[in-house]
C-alpha cells in the first residue's frame, strides 16, 4: 500500500473537518438567527423560540463532541453499473455529514448500509468489496489498514478478527479508569447484538471482558438513533451495579453524541432515596426473595383497623358517636375500589364523614333542630375539622409513606411476626433493625414495591401528573403548528420541539424528568451485570419498563449476590411472567475476550470450573508478557505489578481493605487509593465487589483464599478479581486454594 493512499485518506479525512466546522459555523449562525427574532411577548411564541435555541444548541454540541477520531473506517462496494469495476467507496464515522448538495460524505455508524463495515467477512462480504479501517492518533490518521474479502484466503480454523491491526491498536492503550467507546472496532458478533431488534427481552451472556458492557452501552446509542422518535420522549435507562462502575462507563454515551440517558445504579432506582451500603449477604438474599411481595401487601393491608368500642366525636359542644360498624363499612366500601391504599383512604374518609353527617343531622333533629339538606356540608366541614374525627379516622386508616411502613415492619417484631406465620424465626430476625438505620441497596425494590401498594399520598401528585400530560400533548400540537409558521418542516421534528417546551416549561430534560419519577415507563431498559440481580430488584425493573424492552448483559459465572439466580432463565423469570418463556425473549453470546491475557483467562477459568461455576468459555485475544506470579506480601506483589505503566488494582477481602490501604500508604504514599473513590489512583485497593465490571492494567490478589472463603460464592468473586487485569497478576500471601472436595455452589 503506497504512502499515496495514505495521503489521499488524510485528504479525505481533513475534508470531511472542514465540513464539520462548517456546519458547527452554520448551525451557530442559525441559533444567532432564532435567538434574535422577535416574537412578541406571549409565552407559548417564547417558549417555542427558545426551545428551536435548544435544539440548534443540542446539534452544535453534538458537533463538537465529536472532536477526535471523525472517521475510522471505509467500504468499497461495486458500482451501480453492477459490472463490479467501479467501486463506490463509503466512509464510516461517528456522525453522518452531507457536503453542500446535500449527497453523504460520511455515514453515521449506526445507519444499515455501514453494518457490513463490522459484519462482513471474506466467507459473507454482504456486498462489500474491501474494508479499510482509519487509524487515527487525535485528528491525524496516521495508518490505514486493508482488507480484501477474498475468499480463497480464507482460514476457518482462526478466531475472526475484524480489522485486527485496528483492535490490537485499541486493546493494547493503557487503561484510564475510564471506559472508551469501541465504535472504530466492533467486532462482527457485538454488531448483531448492538442492532438487534428494539423489541422484547435480549439477554446477552458471555465470559469477563467480552466486551458485554462495551456491547451494551453501543446498543443504547444505536437504538436512540434509529428509534429516536419512540425513545427521545420516552427514555433509556441504564442501570449498572455500583455508583463506581457508572462512573467509569459515564463517558463513553457523550463520546457517541448520546446524552438523553439515565445512568442509575440498583441504589439509585427509587427516587427521593440514594442508598450505597448494602446488606450482609444473609439479609440482602432474604429481602431479595419473591416472598417478600405478598408480605408486604399484608402488611398494607393489616393497616386497615376497626376500633372495639364507639369512638366519641366532639363537635361544637355536641357529642355523636363513631360505631365500629360504620368504620367497617368504610373500610370495606373504600376497599372495594381497588385503589392503592392512601388512595382508597381517600374513599375512606370521604364515606366515614357522609356517614357520620348524616348521623350528626339525625341526633340534632331528635333535639328538636331544624336541619335541612343545605346545612348538611357545613356539618361535614365542621366534623372534619373536628380533632377527635381526625385522630378516630386516622387510627383506623393512616396515611402511610414506603419508608414509613418498611421502617414499622423492621423495628416491630411482633407485627412482623404476625403477617409471617410461616417465615423461620431465622429469616424473620434478618429484617429486624432499628428504625432510624438508613436504608440499604436491598431495600430499594422494597421502597419501590411499598409505594405501588400504598399509590400517591397527595392526591393533587396524581392531578398534577394528569394535567402534565394533557400540557404535553397540547405542547405536541403547538410544536406541529410553529413548524409549519417557520417554514422548517424537514428539519426539525414535531416530538422534539414539543420536548423542548416541557424543557423549559418546569421539569426538565427528559432524563431528568424520568429519573425523578417513580412510575416513568421507560422505552428501553439496559441493565448490566445482571446476574447479581435478585427477583425484587427484577419486579421494580419490570414496573420501570413495562413495555418488555430489554437488553440485559451479565455473566451468571460471575453472580456473586446470594439473592442472585443459577440460570438466566431463573434470573429473568419475574421479568417473563407466566407466559410462552421461550417466545418473549432471545440470548445471546459473546465468545471473544478482549481485556484478559490467554493465561490468565486459562488460569481463572480453571479455578472457577474447579469450584464448579458455569464458567462460559471464550477465547483471549492478547497474550501476557508476565507469568502469574505469587510473592509472599502485598508490598512485594504491588511493586511488581507497578512494574507495568498503567492502573493498578489490589482486591482483597473486605475486612483487609482498611488496613492494607494503610500498610501499602505508609511505603508508596498518595499513590495508593481506597474502594470505588481511589479509583483515579495508580493503585486502588479495593474488594472483589466493587472491582466488578471494572478493569486495571495490573491486579494484585491479597490472600485469594481469604476472599474464596469470605462468603458463599466467594469462588465467583474470585474469578471477577482475576479477570480484571488487561496485562498482570499477581498473588500475594499465597497461591490459589486449592478446589473443595464436592463441587457444589
Ligand atoms: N470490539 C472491541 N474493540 C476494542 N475494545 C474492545 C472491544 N470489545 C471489547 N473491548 C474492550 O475490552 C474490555 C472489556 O470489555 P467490557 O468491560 O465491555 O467486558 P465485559 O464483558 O463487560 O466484562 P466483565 O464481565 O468482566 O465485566 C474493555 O476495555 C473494552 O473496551
Amino acid at each position: 500500500m503506497g504512502s499515496s493512499e495514505l495521503e489521499r485518506e488524510r485528504d479525505y479525512v481533513a475534508g470531511l473537518y472542514r465540513r464539520l466546522h462548517e456546519l458547527q459555523r452554520e448551525t451557530e449562525e442559525q441559533l444567532d438567527a432564532v435567538r434574535a427574532q422577535s416574537v412578541g411577548g406571549g409565552h407559548q411564541a417564547r417558549s417555542e423560540r427558545d426551545s428551536f435555541a435548544r435544539l440548534y444548541e443540542d446539534r452544535i454540541l453534538q458537533l463538537r463532541e465529536v472532536g477526535e477520531r471523525l472517521a475510522f473506517g471505509r467500504l468499497s462496494v461495486d458500482g451501480d453499473d453492477g459490472g463490479g469495476d467501479q467501486l463506490i467507496h463509503r466512509y464510516i464515522g461517528r456522525i453522518g455529514l452531507r457536503d453542500q448538495d446535500r449527497q453523504p460524505i460520511l455515514l453515521d455508524w449506526r445507519v444499515p448500509q455501514a453494518s457490513a463495515f463490522y459484519q462482513a467477512t471474506a466467507k459473507t462480504p454482504m456486498g462489500a468489496r474491501a474494508r479499510r479501517h482509519l487509524i487515527s492518533q487525535g485528528k491525524k490518521l496516521i495508518r490505514i489498514e486493508d482488507e480484501i474479502f477474498d475468499p480463497d484466503l480464507l482460514d476457518e480454523s482462526s478466531v475472526q478478527l475484524q480489522g485486527e491491526g485496528a483492535l490490537l491498536t485499541a486493546l493494547s492503550a493503557q487503561r484510564t479508569g475510564r471506559m472508551s467507546d469501541i465504535v472504530a472496532t466492533i467486532q462482527a458478533e457485538q454488531d448483531r447484538i448492538i442492532r438487534s431488534e428494539l423489541r422484547g427481552i435480549l439477554v446477552v451472556q458471555g465470559g469477563p471482558g467480552t466486551g458485554k458492557t462495551a456491547v451494551a452501552l453501543h446498543r443504547a446509542a444505536y437504538l436512540l438513533y434509529s428509534h429516536r422518535e419512540r425513545l427521545r420522549s420516552s427514555g433509556v435507562l441504564i442501570v449498572g451495579p455500583s455508583r463506581s462502575f457508572l462512573r467509569y462507563i459515564e463517558a463513553v454515551l457523550p463520546s457517541l453524541g448520546e446524552s438523553g440517558v439515565v445512568l442509575a445504579s440498583v441504589g439509585q432506582l427509587f427516587p427521593g432515596v440514594e442508598a450505597t451500603a448494602e446488606d450482609s449477604p444473609a439479609v440482602a438474599g432474604t429481602k431479595g426473595r419473591l416472598r417478600m411481595a405478598p408480605l408486604l401487601a399484608r402488611a398494607v393491608a393489616s393497616r386497615q383497623r376497626v376500633p372495639e368500642a364507639p369512638q366519641p366525636i366532639e363537635v361544637n359542644g355536641e357529642t355523636v358517636m363513631l360505631e365500629p360498624e360504620l368504620v367497617a363499612s368504610a373500610i370495606a366500601k373504600a376497599r372495594e375500589t381497588g385503589r392503592p391504599y392512601n388512595e382508597a383512604r381517600l374513599v375512606f374518609v370521604k364515606t366515614a364523614l357522609d356517614a357520620l353527617t348524616r348521623r350528626l343531622a339525625a341526633q340534632l333533629r331528635d333535639q328538636g333542630n331544624t336541619v335541612d339538606d343545605s346545612d348538611l356540608p357545613m356539618l361535614r366541614e365542621d366534623l372534619r375539622t373536628a380533632s377527635d374525627a381526625r385522630i378516630a379516622l386516622n387510627t383506623a386508616w393512616l396515611p402511610l409513606t414506603p419508608q414509613k411502613l418498611l421502617q414499622d415492619l423492621y423495628a416491630r417484631p411482633h407485627w412482623l411476626a404476625e403477617l409471617t406465620p410461616d417465615w423461620s424465626a431465622e429469616d424473620r430476625h434478618r429484617l429486624q433493625r432499628e428504625r432510624s438505620a438508613p436504608f440499604t441497596i436491598s431495600d430499594i425494590p422494597l421502597l419501590d414495591e411499598a409505594a405501588e401498594l400504598l399509590g400517591e399520598t397527595v392526591v393533587q401528585d396524581v392531578a398534577a401528573k394528569r394535567a402534565a400530560k394533557q400540557q404535553r400533548k397540547r405542547d405536541l400540537e403547538n410544536a406541529e403548528q410553529a413548524i409549519a409558521n417557520m417554514g422548517v418542516g424537514g428539519m426539525v421534528d414535531a416530538r422534539s420541539l414539543a420536548e423542548g417546551f416541557a424543557e423549559f416549561a418546569d421539569a426538565g430534560t427528559t432524563a431528568e424528568r424520568a429519573a425523578s419519577d417513580r412510575t416513568w415507563a421507560y422505552g428501553h431498559i439496559v441493565v448490566d451485570e445482571a446476574q447479581e440481580l435478585s427477583p425484587m430488584q427484577w419486579r421494580l425493573l419490570l414496573r420501570r419498563g413495562p413495555s418488555r424492552s430489554f437488553t440485559i448483559v451479565g455473566d451468571i459465572a460471575q453472580a456473586a449476590a446470594a439473592s442472585a439466580a443459577e440460570t438466566w432463565e431463573h434470573a429473568i423469570a419475574p421479568l417473563i411472567g407466566r407466559g410462552a418463556e421461550g417466545e418473549r425473549w432471545r440470548r445471546e453470546e459473546l465468545t471473544v475476550n478482549y481485556r484478559t491475557p490467554t493465561q490468565i483467562a486459562a488460569a481463572a477459568e480453571s479455578m472457577a470450573i474447579a469450584h464448579g461455576l458455569p464458567v462460559t468459555r471464550s477465547v483471549s485475544v492478547r497474550e501476557s508478557e508476565w507469568p502469574i506470579e505469587v510473592v509472599p506480601d502485598a508490598l512485594a506483589a504491588t511493586r511488581l505489578a507497578l512494574e507495568v505503566d498503567g492502573t493498578v488494582a489490589v482486591i482483597a477481602a473486605a475486612d483487609r481493605l482498611a488496613e492494607l490501604h494503610r500498610s501499602l500508604g505508609a511505603e508508596l504514599g498518595d499513590r495508593v487509593g481506597l474502594g470505588a473513590e481511589g479509583l483515579a489512583s495508580d493503585v486502588t485497593v479495593l474488594s472483589a465487589q466493587e472491582a466488578k465490571g471494572l478493569e486495571f492494567d495490573s491486579v494484585v490478589i491479597v490472600d485469594a483464599a481469604a476472599i474464596v472463603a469470605e462468603s458463599e460464592r466467594g469462588a465467583a468473586a474470585l474469578y471477577v478479581a482475576m479477570t480484571r487485569p488487561t496485562q498482570r497478576l499477581v498473588l500475594a500471601e499465597g497461591g490459589l486454594p486449592a478446589a473443595p472436595e464436592a463441587t457444589a455452589r
